[in-house]
Parts: structure tokens; C-alpha cells; sequence
């Protein structure tokens, strides 16, 4: 089996075939008292997008920076495909995508320079970078704007030229801070599709982001964050069947909460535009069930949806245990 070495004369471990993913064990880091990361463990496997979620503050940006070796731990190891960052610095950096939650580039540059100067600091073959530019601008749809200063991009129009950023070198591991922000709809569809994409291709792509709602479309996993510590990791699958709340409206809220009591369930009443009757349901056999009960019992259901996601109901469970 290959040992390779890196430049700082490192010896790296033997390739194998999960160059791709990505783990930190009991990382901590400090700034001055501040402990914004303390013993946090993190996994993000091969072919897989694993949401990073937590509180503001929690210590998810310190760690992704962690991750992408642009800040040092005080104690822990992380291990990029094997190689840990301090030592194999440049190896690991050319094997990371990083996108960071703002564009932070040189703005008198247009996308296009900005994208052929990233090429040439990750060294790829010179002859190829135009080819490679344009295809990247494209693939983040910039082409009619590529050769426009960074300074007049819109917001999302930053984000894509930073996601295009972190893909110029295809990298295999991709960490994306709030890729979402920003972004209109129809773009979050689209970098939706991209990230599944980029995972089907064998990328580790970490995701951190507010938007749970989102996740649970994105996802096969999450590591949950807070105070600086990790607090569960789970699949998503795994968050599924734990069950989710949904939301519950009738013409007769009356009606309603009469059928629902007799059925034994527990509910309550959320506030909102329209009354809506929410309740815990383990899974969608249930709800076909409970749909079917109240109809067959005459009470007007005017709508049955998923009130969350369910990463977003691990997270405010989280939340209700801390409170
Ligand atoms: N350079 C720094 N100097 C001092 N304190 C810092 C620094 N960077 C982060 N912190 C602190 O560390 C803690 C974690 O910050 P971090 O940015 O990692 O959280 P986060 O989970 O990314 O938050 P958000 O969701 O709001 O972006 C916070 O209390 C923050 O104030």
C-alpha cells in the first residue's frame, strides 16, 4: 500500500477509500475565555451532506474553520481522509471546498479572475483553468455576469460565485457555512440539487444552516451542536422515526378537539393567522389513520400537514431539555 508524503515531509497515512471524509474528535478551541468549541466530536462520511445545526454561538463557524485548517485547535485531533491538518496542511487545503458565510473576495476582480486566481493558487494545469472557469461559472449560472466586478454581484449572486469558489479545484470534501443565505428560491432549489449531487459523486459535504426546514431535503445526517459541545448526532432516518408534529386545521375547531380527544391524543392549540391543532405523530401511517378517523367522523379537516422537518424536531426538542 502507497505511503505518500507531504511536502513538510510528513508521512501521510495510506490512501484508502474514504479519503473523503471528514472527523474531528474532542476539538476544543478558545478565544481568550471565551470556549467556542470545547471537546466536540464531528463526523461527516464520504457520499454523504451532514447538517451541522445549532444555536447562535454554538461553535459552528469555529469548528468549520477548525475543519477547513484556517484556525488551529488548542487540543483534539481532525482527520481529513486521514490526514490531519496540521500536519498535511497543504494536501488536506487542496482536498477542501470552503465556503464561508460571506464572499470575502477582492472586489474590483470579476468572477471570472476571481475564479482563475483560485485555480492557480490551487495549482491545476494551467491549460486548463479557462475551460474549467467557464464551466464553473456556468454550473453556478454567473456566465452572463462573469466578467462583471464582485462589488455589483447581489447577495446571491455572491454566494454563487463563493460556491464556485469552493468547487474550482473538486475538491472532496466541501464545507459550506449558510450556503443558503441569500438565496431566492428557485437558487435554493438549485444548490439543493447540487449538494445531492456533489454527494452522489462521493463528496463529504457539510452543511451548516438555520434553515431546518430545509435540511431534512438536503441531509442524510446531522450533528447538533451547542455551547460548544456536540449533543447528538443522528441520519436523518433516524430523526424520522422519533416522529414530527403536524398541524391540524377544521371548519369546527370545536369538532376537532372533541375527535381528537376521544382518539386520546394529545394536542395543543398554536397561535397563527388560522386556529391549527398540532400533535406529535410517529409516522405517516398514523397519519393517513388519523386523517382517515376524522374525516370518517364527519369533522371538517380543512388541512393535515407536517408542521417541521424532522431535524427541525430534534433540534426544538434539544431545545425544550435545555429550557
Ligand atoms: N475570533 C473570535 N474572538 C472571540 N470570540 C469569538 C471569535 N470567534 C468566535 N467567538 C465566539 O465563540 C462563540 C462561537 O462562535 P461561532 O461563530 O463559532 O458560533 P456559530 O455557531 O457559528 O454562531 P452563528 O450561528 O451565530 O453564526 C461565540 O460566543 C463567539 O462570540
Amino acid at each position: 500500500m502507497a505511503i505518500r508524503q507531504d511536502a513538510a515531509g510528513h508521512p501521510a497515512q495510506p490512501v484508502s477509500g474514504n479519503s473523503g471524509s471528514i472527523t474531528a474528535t474532542a476539538v476544543s478551541r478558545s478565544f481568550g475565555r471565551v470556549h467556542a468549541v470545547e471537546h466536540m466530536d464531528f463526523h461527516a462520511p464520504a457520499g454523504k451532506v451532514t447538517a451541522l445545526i445549532g444555536p447562535n454561538g454554538a461553535g459552528k463557524t469555529t469548528l468549520l474553520l477548525m475543519l477547513a485548517s484556517l484556525l488551529a485547535p488548542d487540543s483534539g485531533t481532525i482527520s481529513v481522509g486521514g490526514l490531519d491538518p496540521v500536519h498535511h496542511r497543504a494536501e488536506v487545503r487542496s482536498r477542501i471546498g470552503w465556503m464561508p458565510d460571506t464572499l470575502g473576495v477582492w472586489e474590483s476582480l470579476t468572477a471570472r479572475e476571481i475564479l482563475t486566481q483560485m485555480a492557480r493558487f490551487y495549482r491545476l494545469p494551467s491549460a486548463g483553468i479557462g475551460q474549467r472557469v467557464s464551466m464553473m461559472l456556468d454550473r453556478v449560472r454567473l456566465s452572463d455576469l462573469a466578467d462583471q466586478p464582485a462589488r455589483v454581484l447581489s447577495r446571491g449572486q455572491q454566494q454563487r460565485l463563493s460556491l464556485g469558489r469552493a468547487l474550482i479545484h473538486d475538491p472532496s470534501v466541501l464545507l459550506l457555512d449558510e450556503p443558503a443565505s441569500g438565496l431566492d428560491p428557485g437558487s435554493r432549489v438549485e444548490l439543493r440539487t447540487m449538494l445531492r449531487q456533489l454527494a452522489a459523486a462521493g463528496k463529504a459535504v457539510v452543511v451548516s444552516s438555520h434553515v431546518l426546514s430545509e435540511l431534512d431535503e438536503i441531509a442524510d445526517g446531522a450533528v447538533f451542536v451547542n455551547q460548544g459541545r456536540t449533543v447528538r448526532q443522528q441520519t436523518t432516518e433516524e430523526a424520522a422515526a422519533s416522529g414530527r408534529r403536524y398541524a391540524v386545521s377544521a371548519t369546527d375547531s370545536e369538532a376537532l378537539a372533541a375527535k381528537l380527544t376521544e382518539l386520546g391524543l394529545a394536542f395543543r392549540v398554536e397561535d397563527g393567522r388560522r386556529p391549527a391543532f398540532s400533535l406529535l405523530l410517529l409516522n405517516d401511517d398514523d397519519a393517513a389513520r388519523l386523517l382517515r378517523d376524522l374525516v370518517l367522523a364527519g369533522v371538517g379537516v380543512s388541512s393535515f400537514a407536517p408542521a417541521s422537518g424532522a431535524l427541525e424536531e430534534t433540534y426544538m426538542n434539544l431545545e425544550g431539555e435545555r429550557r
